[in-house]
């Protein structure tokens, strides 16, 4: 049984100098949210039903622990970080992990919650002290399993599939990869991500590091919300092109239809969750530092049971990162790309004991393993009307929150 008290605590400052080097477990938002430091609890998931195990697992967890949690706030109490694989056969091992502490901060309200499962009474766990965050590690990212031709190959050959009717629509990624030290300190990574990305989700779980646009769902008391993002474009290089590049996403056709597919999936896999589910009509355009997006923001009222993991193993994938239909798009996506996606383009976030939690599309992310290999990850949306050349390019573009971080 787990042992959970949360405490609030003066301003602790910055909260990423908290987390630990090597193995940084971070949720962060324009400077709020948590930290975890060490595991009390690891959950490891497999195989096709790897979310809806976790969400399962994750009730009987909370329906056990003993709680006390006065400060009530997102990210207060018992909170499990995770982090799932893209497909049922990844190689890559899904988690929930239940840190030792966590620091964490909303709007101006800060705590600390230690969590234990001690029988009994829990044992002090001194707070940890900030570390100063080490030096940021620099490499070059690299195109590792398809290159720029392979890469239009395989574009040219999905259009070919949905201009024949197979299918409307496949998200195709390429991989890129990067040495750094061994024992670099990913704070720095993340850092270095959330400063330059503050409005994004910026991320650190088992390995896996990005700063993502893209919200699957954020769940609080009973309402969640999900932004969904699909159509991109590369922002103007003075005001006057940059308005212009927002205006015709705005107005693409191409464009327009591919966010239709996301918008229309995350709608339908909601709805047996949910009493409602509401979605502006037309899709507004988010401004990143490196791009311009569609996006479209829907609301939901949950039915009683629903928890953010439930709706996470619904949702998951969305034609954001498949494409549709979806069981079409992803067996493309096993047949032309010749890599595992690993946990990119699948969910990341955290869980509470109620079932509230913040969960994003790893995306603008990155792993790195124990060594200091890194791998990243970028796709596009490919419809029938794609032009290969420009789906490189966006590519490109996606690869640069990483590419940015490490130079
Ligand atoms: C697939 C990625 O991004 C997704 C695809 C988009 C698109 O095709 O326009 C836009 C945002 C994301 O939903 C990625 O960042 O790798």
């Amino acid at each position: 049984m787990l042992r959970v008290v949360t405490e609030t605590v003066p301003d602790p400052g910055p909260l990423l100098p908290y987390a630990e080097p090597g193995t940084p477990l971070v949720a962060l938002r324009r400077g709020d949210g948590i930290v975890g430091v060490g595991e009390t609890l690891r959950l490891e998931y497999r195989g096709p039903d790897r979310i809806a195990e976790a969400a399962a697992q994750w009730r009987s967890v909370s329906d056990l622990a003993h709680v006390d949690d006065p400060v009530r706030r997102p990210g207060s109490g018992l909170v499990a970080f995770g982090t799932f694989a893209f497909a049922d056969d990844s190689g890559a091992t899904s988690t929930l992990i239940v840190p030792e502490l966590i620091i964490g901060r909303h709007e101006g309200v800060s705590w600390v919650t230690r969590l234990s499962v001690e029988q009994g009474g829990l044992e002090p766990v001194s707070t940890p002290l900030p570390r100063p965050i080490g030096e940021r590690p620099r490499a070059t990212l690299a195109a590792s399993s398809l290159s720029r031709d392979a890469f239009m190959g395989v574009v040219s050959e999905a259009l070919t599939r949905i201009r024949g009717g197979e299918l409307e629509k496949v998200v195709i990624a390429r991989d890129a990869t990067a040495r750094i030290p061994a024992d670099s300190d990913r704070r720095a990574l993340v850092d270095e991500l959330a400063q330059a990305y503050p409005d994004c989700l910026t991320f650190a779980v088992d390995g896996l590091v990005g700063a993502s646009p893209e919200t699957l769902v954020n769940v609080h008391a009973r309402e969640a919300s999900a932004r969904v993002l699909a159509g991109s474009t590369a922002r103007g290089a003075n005001a006057a092109d940059d308005a212009a590049a927002a205006a015709t996403l705005a107005t693409s056709t191409k464009d327009l239809d591919e966010h239709a597919f996301a918008v229309q999936s995350v709608l339908q896999s909601l709805r047996p969750h949910a009493r409602a589910v509401t979605a502006s009509e037309l899709p507004f355009t988010l401004k990143l530092p490196n791009l311009w997006h569609l996006a479209t923001d829907v609301a939901i009222e949950l039915g009683e049971q629903s928890s953010a993991l439930d709706l996470v193993a619904a949702l998951h994938p969305t034609a954001a990162v498949a494409g549709s239909p979806t069981a079409d798009a992803l067996a493309l996506i096993a047949a032309l790309e010749p890599f595992d996606r690993g946990r990119y383009a699948a969910p990341v976030g955290w869980i509470d004991q109620d079932g509230d939690g913040e969960w994003v599309i790893a995306l603008r992310c990155a792993t790195v393993d124990a060594d200091g290999l890194l791998t990243a990850h970028a796709g596009a949306g490919i419809v029938a009307d794609s032009d290969p050349e420009a789906e490189l390019a966006e590519t490109r573009m996606k690869f640069r929150p990483i590419a940015d971080a490490l130079r």
